[in-house]
């Protein structure tokens, strides 16, 4: 079983904590648990937001967690109900996920290109965007891997290469959609959000290739695959 449901939204979440906690943390665990209970391996998706952001260096997958608001409490304590289950589990934390469907920064950016030539865009926050497609793929491995018992259980780290930050991500986003938009850096001090953002969220994904085959996918060639998936279905 391959579970991708959450509570996303994470500014909310800080008025709708324990919803959130339902959402992220009771009912992966009870899924978890059935699972365990018929013997089926349970793979999950939580988030690189599990760390509080500090230092330069990438997360690795047993780094100690920190979580900064409600959303991120409600994902780890999702973590911590699957582990407590016991059966076989795989959970892949990932980041800045983009797609040509759903809401992302992706069709947030080229949203706001509509009307506006000038931008402000955090530059002191720095992750890996990972396109959704190779998301699938990657949970598709470890399912396969854990059914033919000769997966990679545990926690696993997944992001898109290279890391950038939120202005630089959208640089490019602006750059291959060929839309003429200045992106303007700065801290997030001076975008303030109802829930504070980890500065550092790079994930290190060394023992996931190490142990399951399964690289970090280019997220610029990811883009390049979702812009031409939305002008398509623009027409
Ligand atoms: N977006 C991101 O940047 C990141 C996401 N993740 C994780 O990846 C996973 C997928 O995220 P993403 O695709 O962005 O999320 P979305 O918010 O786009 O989709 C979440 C899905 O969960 C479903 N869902 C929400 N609440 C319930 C509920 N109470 N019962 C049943 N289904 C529910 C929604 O159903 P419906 O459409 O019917 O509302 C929706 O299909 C999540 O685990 C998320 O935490 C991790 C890192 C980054
Ligand atoms: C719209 C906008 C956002 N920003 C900043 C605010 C914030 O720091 C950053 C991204 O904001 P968003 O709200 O789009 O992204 P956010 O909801 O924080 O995305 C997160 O979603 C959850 C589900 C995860 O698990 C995380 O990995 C992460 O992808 O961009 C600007 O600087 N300028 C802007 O004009």
């Amino acid at each position: 079983m391959i579970d991708a449901a959450a509570y996303t939204v994470v500014d909310r979440a800080e008025d709708e904590e324990a919803l959130a906690t339902v959402i992220n943390g009771a009912a992966p665990a009870a899924m978890a648990r059935a699972c365990a209970a018929r013997g089926l391996p349970f793979v999950h998706i939580s988030t690189d937001y599990v760390f509080d952001g500090s230092g330069e260096a990438p997360w690795r997958p047993d780094d100690q967690t920190g979580p900064l608001g409600a959303y991120d409490r409600s994902k780890l304590a999702g973590e911590q109900g699957i582990a407590a289950t016991g059966g076989q589990y795989a959970i892949l934390r990932t980041s800045w996920v983009f797609s040509a469907y759903g809401q992302n920064f992706v069709k947030t950016m080229l949203g706001l290109a509509q009307s506006r030539d000038r931008l402000t865009i955090v530059a002191d926050q720095v992750d890996g965007p990972t396109p959704a497609a190779d998301i699938a793929a990657a949970c598709l491995g470890l399912a396969r891997g854990l059914a033919a018992g000769a997966g990679a259980p545990g926690i696993h780290h997944f992001s898109g290469a290279p890391d950038v930050s939120w202005a630089g991500f959208a640089r490019e986003i602006f750059a291959q959609a060929g839309l003429a938009v200045t992106v303007e850096e700065i801290p997030a001090a001076q975008f303030p959000t109802r829930a504070a953002r980890p500065a550092n969220s790079r994930l290190d994904c060394s023992a996931l290739e190490a142990q399951a085959g399964i690289a970090r996918p280019d997220w610029r060639a990811g883009l390049t695959r979702v812009l031409a998936e939305l002008a398509e279905a623009a027409g």
